[in-house]
Parts: structure tokens; C-alpha cells; sequence
């Protein structure tokens, strides 16, 4: 395991040059892996799992659209694709990546199904963190570990495909054979992760739960909104309110954040844009960290995991989700999102 540098805090980071892919082949050569759900995820690392020489079935319910994606995608019912219960008893490591509420109804079949030695996995640390609300206690003669991609499953495959990679930490929290560690990141590594960041189970959810309520998905949503409607009600029109506010940053100028920094962004732009970015900074930042905290604490105490279980756990849970959904996709701002990104250059 390397240790690296990161602004001056030594980490753990295992590489795919000190662990090969060979070497994932050989210590996952006598396991059927079972992926079990075929959301976003599970296609993602089932498919990037099979392609990499691993033995992999998949279990989902039938009659689910992602049943029918899974047969889609070329896994053949009966031979790689199976009920959930089947497929627990059919495989040695367990993936567990049913959606974080679906692994609270599907447990006890998989529960019952993990006998001494079978490991069980997954790409998040939810279940097991808050087990008092989810009930997940694994037993204790199985390995039991986590690799979370830093992105989203369909990211994981396309990226895969491109000869690219994601991200993924990784965590052992039983290891009853001794193994444990050294299938963690085998699987890591055949799932198409480039480098693997140690963690905890714990640190794991907490940090993602923050990240995707927070600058990932929720907070750059929430201040999205909040410039367009400003320069919507300054008398703007929709196309420049929505350039100034997401087209130029996801086409122009986050690209150059992902490549070398902040810094070099800051620098490829004018001295006026630089002066003001710099004074504004620090009053968003200002603004917002008491918000972050508040998040924090939330996730931390297990309320935001309540709110999550409770939610998905209501029968029109779905059609509420695709109206609030249909929302966003119907707003001014996003219709207008539709017409810009039409008239990319590129896409001409
Ligand atoms: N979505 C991502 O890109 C992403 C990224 C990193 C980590 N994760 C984690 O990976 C895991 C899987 O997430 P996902 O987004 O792929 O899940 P998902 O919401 O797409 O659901 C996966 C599958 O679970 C099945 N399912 C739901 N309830 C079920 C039940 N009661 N019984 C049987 N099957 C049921 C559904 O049919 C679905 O196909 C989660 O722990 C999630 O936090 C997801
Ligand atoms: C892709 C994300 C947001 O990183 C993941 O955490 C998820 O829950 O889907
Ligand atoms: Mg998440
Ligand atoms: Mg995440």
C-alpha cells in the first residue's frame, strides 16, 4: 500500500500498479460473485466485473424493469440471472447494491443465505452504520466490506468502456477469514476502480451523505437557482441567465478546475473576474458554512438516514419521486438547459 502525500496529511491509496488486475483475477478465481440489484450500480460493476474475467451472476427481481435491463445487457435468466434469493445461495461474495431501503427488506433472505466464509459487500457504508434503523448485522463468521465508487454507476461503465476509471475508498468492517482486506480490493480493482482511498464504514457515509446533499447534487442545485431567478427578476433573459449560471461552468470552466485547480481557473480568467471571485468567496463561504454544519449534524444523528428509510418505505414513494423530478425537468430554468445544450457547437 502506498502512502501518499495529500497537501501535507500522509493517506493509504492502493494502486492498480501494486495491485494488479491479474492479481484480482487470482484471488477472486474460486468466487461466484453475486451482484444483487441491477440499478445504477449493479450494472456498473457487474458488467465491468464480467468483462475483467470474474465469475459474476446477477440477482433482481423479476418483473422489474431492471430485470429486464439485466436481460438486456446480455445476462441470461437461469444461467447469470436469478431471483435475489437464488442468487444468494448461488454466490460466495454478495454484493448488496439493492437501493440503501431495499437492503432493509431484502435482508433476511440474504442474511440466511451468508454462511461461514461467504463474504458480504457493499458500495456503501449506510446499512451496517445505522443498523439500529436498518436492522443489517451481519453475522460474524463473514467478511464484510465496502468499495464506493466516487460517481455514479453509469459514470463507472462509461468510463470502464473509455479505458478511463472512477475512484473508489474502501473499508473492511469484519474479517472473520482473514481475507477480508485482500478481496476488498481485488474487487475494487475489477469493478474498474483506478486508485482505492482507505476509510471506515462510518467515515464513508457520513462523508458521502454530506457531499451529495451538499456541493455535489443539493447545494450546487439550490445556488443554481438561486442566480437564475436573480437575473431572471433583474430582467435577464433565460438563455444569459442560464449561461452565467451552469453552461459556462460545466462546459468552460469546471473542465478546467478538473484539470489542474481552482487556482489555474481563477488564472485563465479576466483580472476583473479574479478581483471579484476573490472578495465573493468568502461571503459565500460565510453564508454557507452554517448550512454545512446543520448537515452535518443531521447526518451524523441519523436523522437524514430516518428521512431516507421512511420516504422510500411509502408505496407512492416512486410517483412522488418522478413528479418532484418532473418538476425540476419542467422549470424555466431547465427547459431552457434543454434549448442551450442543443445549440453546443459540437452537437451541431
Ligand atoms: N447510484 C450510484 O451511482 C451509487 C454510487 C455510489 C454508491 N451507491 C450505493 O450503491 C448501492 C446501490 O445503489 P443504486 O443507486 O444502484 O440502487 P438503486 O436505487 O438503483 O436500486 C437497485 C436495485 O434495487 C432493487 N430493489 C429495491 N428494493 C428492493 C427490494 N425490496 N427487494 C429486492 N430488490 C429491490 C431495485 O429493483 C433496483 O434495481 C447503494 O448502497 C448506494 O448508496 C450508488
Ligand atoms: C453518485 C453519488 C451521488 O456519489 C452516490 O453517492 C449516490 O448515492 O448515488
Ligand atoms: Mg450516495
Ligand atoms: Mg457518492
Amino acid at each position: 500500500m502506498a502512502q501518499l502525500n495529500f497537501g501535507g496529511v500522509m493517506e493509504n491509496v492502493v494502486t492498480r500498479e501494486e495491485f494488479s488486475l491479474e492479481k484480482a483475477r487470482e484471488i477472486l478465481k474460486n468466487e461466484t460473485v453475486a451482484v444483487i440489484g441491477y440499478g445504477v450500480q449493479g450494472p456498473g460493476q457487474a458488467l465491468n466485473l464480467k468483462d475483467n474475467g470474474v465469475k459474476v451472476i446477477v440477482g433482481q427481481r423479476k418483473g422489474t424493469k431492471s430485470w429486464d435491463k439485466a436481460l438486456a445487457d446480455g445476462w441470461v435468466e437461469n444461467e447469470t440471472l436469478f431471483e435475489v434469493e437464488t442468487a444468494c445461495e448461488k454466490g460466495t461474495l454478495l454484493m448488496n447494491l439493492l437501493s440503501d431501503a431495499g437492503q432493509i427488506q431484502a435482508w433476511e433472505t440474504m442474511k440466511k443465505n451468508l454462511t461461514t466464509g461467504k463474504a458480504l459487500y457493499f458500495s456503501h457504508g449506510f446499512g451496517v452504520t445505522f443498523h439500529e434503523k436498518t436492522g443489517i448485522v451481519p453475522p460474524k463468521d463473514v467478511d464484510v466490506f465496502l468499495v464506493a465508487p466516487k460517481g455514479s454507476g453509469t459514470s463507472l461503465r462509461t468510463l470502464f468502456l473509455k479505458g478511463q476509471g472512477l475512484n473508489s475508498s474502501y473499508a473492511v468492517f469484519q474479517n472473520a477469514t482473514g481475507k477480508a482486506e485482500e478481496k476488498a480490493l481485488a474487487l475494487g480493482i475489477a469493478i474498474g476502480s483506478g486508485y482505492l482511498f482507505e476509510t471506515t464504514f462510518q467515515k464513508e457515509v457520513y462523508s458521502d451523505l454530506t457531499g451529495e446533499r451538499g456541493v455535489l447534487m443539493g447545494a450546487i442545485a439550490g445556488i443554481f437557482e438561486a442566480q437564475y431567478n436573480v437575473l431572471r427578476q433583474r430582467g435577464h433573459s433565460p438563455s444569459e441567465a442560464f449561461n452565467e449560471t451552469v453552461e459556462e461552468l460545466t462546459q468552460s470552466l469546471m473542465p478546467l478546475v478538473a484539470e489542474n485547480g481552482m487556482d489555474w481557473m481563477f488564472a485563465n480568467c479576466s483580472t476583473t473576474a479574479q478581483r471579484g471571485a476573490l472578495d465573493w468567496k468568502g461571503k459565500f463561504r460565510e453564508a454557507t458554512t452554517p448550512v454545512f454544519n446543520e448537515l452535518y449534524d443531521d447526518v451524523l444523528s441519523g436523522k437524514e438516514a430516518a428521512i431516507v428509510i421512511e420516504a422510500n418505505s411509502k408505496p407512492d414513494y416512486r410517483e412522488k419521486l418522478n413528479a418532484e423530478l418532473k418538476e425540476i425537468q419542467q422549470s424555466e430554468l431547465w427547459q431552457t438547459g434543454m434549448q442551450v445544450r442543443k445549440l453546443r457547437p459540437q452537437t451541431k
